[in-house]
């Protein structure tokens, strides 16, 4: 029966709260923007309030190709994604998560293509940060739409995959680059530090 088979009844009636990691978790704009100017001081260079686009390089090949070129290869240095700090109140936030009853929480990133230093550093970062018993909290695809779960926090705000409707619902958890997005009637998360997040969660579990 199709109904044996169900999300529901997978998930124990628990939430599984899935939460993304890069601008919901660890800051990579404001590491992405410092790292820039730092090593192209004579560079324009994009402020945060005035990002635009889901992808930084997408904004900054507007300006010039080169730049674009430059901020890939910052993302893709050895200890990028290791050293990004958190945003804040984030890792308290899970760790209260983690210990909610009726909770289920997992960390759903996209990893970099170009894998050499990113996969290994997401985990360094989570190990770090939150503890080793995160290591086996971790979702990593490139396709957030295949994971199950009642609801994905993530600053992306069309997320996009092979499922067209994902079980999930998407609450956007708000970035410079999103502040003006049209996110199409979602949810948002503003922050892990004004305890907002709880109400969301108390709202979500009424529904599973
Ligand atoms: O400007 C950007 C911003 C992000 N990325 C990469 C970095 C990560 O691999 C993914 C974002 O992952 P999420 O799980 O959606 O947070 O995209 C980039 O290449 N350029
Ligand atoms: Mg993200």
């Amino acid at each position: 029966m199709a109904g044996k088979n169900s999300f529901r009844n997978h998930s124990e009636r628990k939430l599984l709260v899935l939460v993304d990691m890069d601008q919901v978790l660890c800051d990579f704009e404001m590491r992405l923007l410092q790292e820039f100017q730092s090593r192209h001081p004579n560079d324009p260079f994009i402020p945060l309030e005035e990002r635009r686009t889901f992808y930084a390089r997408d904004q900054y090949a507007k300006i010039r190709a080169d730049l674009a070129d430059n901020i890939r290869d910052i993302y893709n240095s050895e200890g990028f994604f290791r050293d990004l700090p958190e945003i804040p109140g984030a890792c308290d936030a899970m760790k209260e998560l983690k210990e909610m009853e009726g909770v289920d929480v997992f960390i759903c990133s996209s990893p970099l293509t170009s894998y050499e230093f990113c996969l290994k550093e997401k985990f360094q970062w989570i190990e770090e940060h939150l503890g080793q018993e995160w290591l086996d909290k971790i979702i990593l695809t490139k396709d957030k739409t295949v994971a199950n779960g009642h609801v994905l926090i993530d600053d992306r705000p069309n997320i996009k995959g092979a499922i067209r409707k994902p079980i999930w619902e998407h609450v956007v958890f708000t970035a410079c680059h999103n502040v003006h997005s049209d996110i199409r009637g979602k949810r948002r998360l503003d922050n892990w530090t004004d305890g907002s997040w709880r109400d969301l969660i108390l709202d979500l579990q009424m529904r599973v």
